[in-house]
């Protein structure tokens, strides 16, 4: 991982937010409730991710982005499992990149802010990792959560494949942490159907992107098979 940037200092400013999008319907999940929602051992999902980063150090101010048609069904999954956590709820968008969008018009201008962007469905995310990625992004701009392949890569090209070299290619995951007014300006460009993450929004509008040192663990819940991977992941005692 020599190739991933590191940093040593800590993350505490007053000027640190988490938008964390959960705006999605799971389609590729296929249950009857989006994938956010579902319980992982006993607790939903996104309760989970929620808790993390309020359990960090850089305590961001912590904004939930969720379709409107599920508001009241989120607060009364707070109620029943009695999830206290502060949080500002807003309205979802029709992709992940208008749901962040939302999030971000939500977040007064601030030249010291910086803000981290997190998949709901990222259940795993270390507390240390996302205050790293605080960290980093507040030195250097920007600080994206990835790890390296570890399978053999090939490329299709012109209908032959062609491999390319392992050590180059990188698994980009959340959080995504940038300074704040850099993030805005970004999306203020507009919808491009290419974007899969922030990382591509922010690099469109010419911005060097940061990989710092991701988890193979941070999974995301995206097929039925992952609730009980990440159960498993979650239940392993640690090793003597
Ligand atoms: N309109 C959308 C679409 C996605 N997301 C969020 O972006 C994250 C990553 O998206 P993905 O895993 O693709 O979730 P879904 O869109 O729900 O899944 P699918 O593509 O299978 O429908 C999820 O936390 C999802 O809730 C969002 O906030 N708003
Ligand atoms: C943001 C992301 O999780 C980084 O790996 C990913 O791009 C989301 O992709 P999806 O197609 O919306 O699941």
């Amino acid at each position: 991982m020599s190739s991933l940037s590191t940093t040593h200092h800590s993350p505490l400013t007053t000027h640190n937010h988490a938008i964390i999008v959960a705006g999605g319907s799971g389609t590729r999940m296929g249950a009857t409730i989006p994938k956010q929602f579902l319980l992982l051992n006993g607790k939903p999902v996104l309760m989970h991710t929620i808790e993390a980063f309020h359990n960090c150090k850089a305590q961001p101010h912590i904004i939930l982005v969720l379709n409107t048609d599920f508001h009241t069904y989120w607060q009364q999954l707070c109620a029943d499992h009695n999830f206290t956590v502060p949080h500002q709820l807003i309205k979802g968008g029709e992709t992940r990149f208008h749901s962040v969008k939302n999030g971000l018009d939500r977040i007064p201008d601030d030249i010291n802010a910086v803000v981290a962007v997190q998949d709901a469905v990222r259940p795993l995310t270390d507390k240390e990792i996302i205050d790293r990625s605080f960290t980093y992004a507040l030195e250097h701009d920007n600080a994206i959560v990835a790890v390296k392949s570890r399978d053999s890569i090939r490329q299709v090209q012109n209908g032959r494949s062609v491999s390319l070299l392992r050590d180059d290619i990188y698994l980009i995951q959340t959080p995504q942490t940038f300074r704040l007014s850099q993030l805005k300006k970004a999306y203020e460009h507009g919808y491009d159907a290419k974007f899969t993450d922030d990382a591509s929004v922010a690099e469109q509008s010419g911005m060097a992107i940061n990989l710092i040192e991701g988890n193979y663990k941070n999974i995301k819940i995206t097929f039925p098979e992952d609730i009980a991977i990440a159960e498993a992941i979650l239940n392993k005692k640690p090793s003597a």
